[in-house]
């Protein structure tokens, strides 16, 4: 199975109001699709270390202190295909700068475009950027690649301890 990771950094608006920054994807899986930044693992590499690489990677934010929000696990056709660390984190330094994989964009918490994202994240996202936890199985069918099967069904588990 291939470990994946998302990072999703949070900041306050100035008011009371919460943005997340996410990516448009620009190649890869999900291409065309925003989400946070994030990506497979290399060989040796733990999942928070993978998360921070990949955001510094696609986005050119260094983020430090890393929450651990979510385990979910994308079968595809029955099979297990890829397990994602998901991450979220108020710490971090620098600006969003855009790169050969991402286009970085800070999004009202209130206003993520889900209609332009995984259809699995509508399910999970929204309780992850307010602070929960969460472990979920989501399960496609169609073949490769995962982006472009159906999302069939799902399970979710909240106020997981990781
Ligand atoms: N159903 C799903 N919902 C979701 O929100 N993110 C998913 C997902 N299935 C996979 N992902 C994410 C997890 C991970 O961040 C990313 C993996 O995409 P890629 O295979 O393109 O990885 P990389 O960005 O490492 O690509 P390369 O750098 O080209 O190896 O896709």
């Amino acid at each position: 199975m291939i470990e994946a990771t998302l990072c999703f950094p949070l900041r306050n608006d100035g008011g009371d109001a919460d943005e997340v920054l996410l990516i448009e994807k620009r190649r890869g899986l999900g291409e065309g699709w925003y989400n946070g930044p994030g990506g497979k693992l290399e060989a040796g590499e733990t999942p928070r270390e993978c998360a921070v690489r990949e955001t510094r990677e696609e986005v050119g934010l260094e983020v430090t202190t890393l929450e651990k929000a979510g385990e979910l696990t994308f079968l595809l056709d029955g099979e297990g295909h890829t397990r994602c660390h998901v991450y979220r984190t108020r710490s971090f330094a620098g600006e969003p700068t855009a790169s050969e994989e991402a286009y970085p964009e800070w999004v009202p918490v209130d206003d993520v475009p889900y209609d332009r994202m995984w259809d699995d994240d509508h399910l999970w996202l929204p309780g992850v950027l307010e602070g929960e936890t969460v472990a979920g199985e989501f399960r496609f069918e169609g073949g490769e690649p995962l982006d472009e099967a159906d999302f069939v069904d799902h399970d979710l588990e909240w106020d997981v301890s990781f």
